[in-house]
């Protein structure tokens, strides 16, 4: 199995709180992304304290309570199921902060990191607050929700969004990538993608590929599974009959998303 898949692995930390994914520099290429998936029952708590790391908490599923150093941010999240397809609530926390999650019922929740030295403030980002997008023509057609993009200034390097793309569509396409420090032109960054299907029993194509083909990985993704991006490029496709979700994270050097097309596959920008 591809170095860059990670499967989902439960494992209960403390009565009520199971991660499913744990992607950190200690275990991945990653350098400057880390995530994590926490399933959190009713009243289950997890918290952290962060260090150089800034973190968007995002609710996926389910209600929860947030509380960041002394600031409480209560009743958070919209959906039961990502394939409601509204956006839901996150909260950005900076380095050097304590966190805590607790779950109102059952909940998921994404912990996206990345390096972080200059302390920000503590920023509830409601679901209302997210860009929505609807992305490309023909089979290139997917749903954007930008939870913390580029050009809101509250994170120090992380990036943040989530995509919806229906049957027989593709996505991350034609394929980019994102990794050479080569501003104006292409910035780096790495990513993660945490994914789920609907229905869950589905799975996409996602090929992670260079230039040179040193790196050319085409992997089956399943409900739950999380890709690792370190470089190249990145496309998904989603056979007929399901809907794909998926997280990403990014962050890199520079906290601008400039990607570069390749250039054999830019003409179907042009239909
Ligand atoms: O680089 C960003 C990720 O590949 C996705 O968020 C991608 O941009 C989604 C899309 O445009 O299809």
């Amino acid at each position: 199995m591809s170095k860059l898949l990670r499967k989902p692995e439960k494992n209960e930390i403390s009565q009520g709180v199971t991660i499913a994914q744990e992607v950190t520099a200690g275990n991945s290429p990653l350098e400057y992304v880390g995530f994590k998936i926490v399933d959190l029952a009713s009243g289950a708590k997890y918290s952290e304290v962060l260090g150089k790391q800034e973190c968007c908490i995002v609710a996926v599923t389910g209600k929860i309570n947030v509380t960041a150093d002394e600031e409480v941010f209560e009743n958070l999240g919209t959906r039961e199921s990502v394939f409601e397809k509204v956006p839901t609530d996150s909260v950005y926390v900076s380095n050097d902060r304590r966190f805590e999650v607790e779950g109102i019922g059952q909940a998921r929740v994404a912990l996206c990191y990345s390096p972080s030295e200059k302390q920000l403030p503590t920023r509830l980002i409601k679901a209302s607050d997210n860009g929505i997008e609807q992305r490309g023509i023909l089979n290139n057609k997917r749903l954007v929700h930008n939870i913390l993009p580029d050009s809101d200034p509250t994170a120090n390097s992380l990036l943040v969004v989530e995509v919806f793309t229906e049957s027989g569509n593709w996505s991350s396409y034609p394929p980019h990538k994102h990794d050479r420090d080569n501003l104006p032109e292409e910035s780096f960054l790495e990513e993660s993608y945490y994914h789920e299907m609907n229905p869950p029993q589905g799975f996409v194509f996602q090929r992670v590929y260079t230039d040179d083909r040193s790196l050319d990985e085409t992997m089956t993704v399943e409900n739950g599974d999380v890709v690792l991006v370190p470089v190249g490029y990145h496309p998904v496709g989603v056979p007929d009959g399901y809907t794909s979700y998926y997280l990403n994270v990014m962050a890199g050097p520079t906290r601008i998303w400039k990607f570069y097309n390749d250039p054999d596959h830019e003409w179907i920008l042009k239909r």
